[in-house]
């Protein structure tokens, strides 16, 4: 019954200091996490919800979506203008509007620009970038201007589209992916006035000639924190920085910047401008994260698989810790008549691109993924993110299981886009689980509430209460 099973009531705190205790009681009443003010057993929890429309949340200053100005008024190109208005943008958000004088403004500066997951910083730095390029000549419309260098493939190809829909009215411009190909797929020659790609192909590339870097004027890393911290990645943006023009303008985004990263970063980019947030305000407030107990692992698995009704009202993203259980998981589900694709760095280039562009049209709805695609994939019909494992920081040595925070809050990021709403479930299946978890709530202030996996009906009425079918209606933040 309703009134008897609230597994929205409860937050991970008031149950994860005694995490081998047998599962509460079912007694919460719905809002019992409420202030208490507003507990009374006469209150009625309202059963409708409200929700607020995307123009509503640009006109409220607290939201990461907020402006005061219009496109209009940040200077931009008529005929950008025309492919931002083909693309809806009605308003600028927050950075949007903050980055973008910074950015604008001549002579150049650099840029270490934060924002919250889904509000926009890739539009940011493509309008900069699309109002430096000099697409007057042939000749400059076939040598690159800037460069915007991507973690993963997927991200890459993603910017790509952006530009393309965004520049559609700027004559001669032309876009370049540098990703790992083939020998018969791998351009012989970058003749384009933008290339986005990934740093070790990009370095490729110029090393052999194949790019040619001294016309660059504006050098983008988006996820920045993540390419400058990876020993692999960081090495390649620090050697394809030293092969670019001294006075590049350098522009690092990411929703997340740790310390000690953002003090490097600072190096990355001398003098730069900073928008940057704290860790408080990191979560997006569409995301509703919930919790489930798990007594071990077949159990997570059994979670999931009555979980497919619901992860198929819009998209879902599952992150699991490594290729293999992707593999595992995938192959388990497809046996059992389930619908579900997956994506990892173990496969090859083009299966890649394949099943990612099944998942945006639509045609795979359930996506089993590992950390690669966490960060920066956009896709707005995803309404549910599921951990299934929780993300850990290694660290060498190191005894006991730590949180990879930013991770986390980039994994639930890929749902909540935009001001929409999303739901992001993690299992949780031993204690070592549950202490992680608690951190993650404590670093970022925010609520992680249990769900009651007894009453699947209850589930099934908490998760649907935020998300409806995203395909069939705008569906923005919900407050209820
Ligand atoms: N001004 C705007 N008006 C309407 N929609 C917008 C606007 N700016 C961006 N969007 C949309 O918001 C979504 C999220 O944008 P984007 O992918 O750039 O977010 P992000 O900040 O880079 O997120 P992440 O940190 O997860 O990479 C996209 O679908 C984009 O089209």
């Amino acid at each position: 019954m309703a009134s008897e099973a609230s597994p929205a009531g409860g937050s991970l705190a008031d149950r994860v200091t005694q995490p081998d205790a047998p599962k509460p009681a079912e007694t919460e009443k719905p809002g019992d996490g409420a202030p208490s003010e507003l507990r009374g057993s006469e209150l009625q929890e309202p059963d409708y919800s409200v929700e607020v429309k995307l123009s509503d949340q640009q006109a409220d200053p607290n939201n990461p979506l907020y402006s005061v100005t219009n496109f209009e008024d940040l200077g931009l190109d008529e005929r950008i203008l025309k492919g931002l208005s083909a693309m809806n943008f009605r308003k600028p958000s927050k950075v949007q509007e903050r980055a973008l004088p910074l950015l604008m403004r001549n002579p150049p500066s650099n840029l270490v620009g934060q924002s919250q997951s889904g509000t926009g910083k890739t539009a940011a730095f493509t309008l900069n970038i699309l109002s430096r390029l000099d697409l007057s000549s042939e000749q400059s419309q076939k040598t690159p201007q800037a460069l915007i260098l991507a973690p993963t493939r997927e991200l890459a190809r993603q910017i790509v589209g952006v530009i393309q829909v965004m520049g559609q009215f700027l004559d001669g411009l032309i876009i370049g992916t540098a990703v790992p190909a083939d020998s018969a797929t791998r351009p012989t020659q970058m003749a384009c006035s933008v290339v986005v790609g990934t740093p070790g192909t990009v370095q490729d590339m110029i090393k052999k000639r194949i790019m040619n870097a001294s016309q660059l004027k504006v050098l983008v890393l988006d996820e920045a924190d993540n390419m400058l911290d990876q020993q692999g990645l960081g090495d390649q943006c620090i050697r394809v920085k030293a092969m670019l023009p001294r006075t590049i303008q350098v522009v690092l985004f990411s929703a997340t910047f740790p310390t000690h990263v953002h003090r490097y970063a600072g190096k990355f980019a001398p003098d730069a401008n900073e928008i940057t947030l704290k860790h408080e305000e990191l979560t997006v407030e569409g995301i509703k994260q919930l919790y489930m107990d798990c007594n071990n692992d077949d159990e997570k698995y059994r979670n999931l698989v009555q979980l497919y009704g619901l992860l198929t009202v819009g998209s879902s993203i599952i992150f699991v810790r490594t290729r293999n259980s992707a593999v595992e998981i995938e192959k388990r589900m497809v046996a059992e008549g389930h619908t579900v694709a997956s994506l990892t760095g173990g496969i090859e280039g083009s299966q890649r691109d394949a099943v990612i562009d099944a998942f945006r049209s639509g045609d795979a709805k359930v996506l089993i993924t590992t950390n690669v695609l966490a960060r920066g994939i956009d896709v707005s019909t995803v309404s549910l993110v599921v951990n299934y494992d929780i993300p850990e920081a290694f660290t060498p040595g190191s005894k006991s299981r730590e949180p990879d925070y930013q991770t986390y809050l980039h994994r639930i990021g890929r749902t909540g886009r935009f001001g929409r709403i999303g739901v992001a479930i993690s299992f949780v299946s031993n204690r070592d689980e549950w202490d992680m978890l608690r951190k993650i709530q404590e670093h970022f202030g925010c609520n992680i509430d249990r769900v009651d996996t007894d009453d699947w009906d209850e589930v099934e009425k908490v998760i649907k209460k935020t998300i409806k079918n995203p395909r069939s209606q705008a569906n923005y933040v919900q407050m209820s």
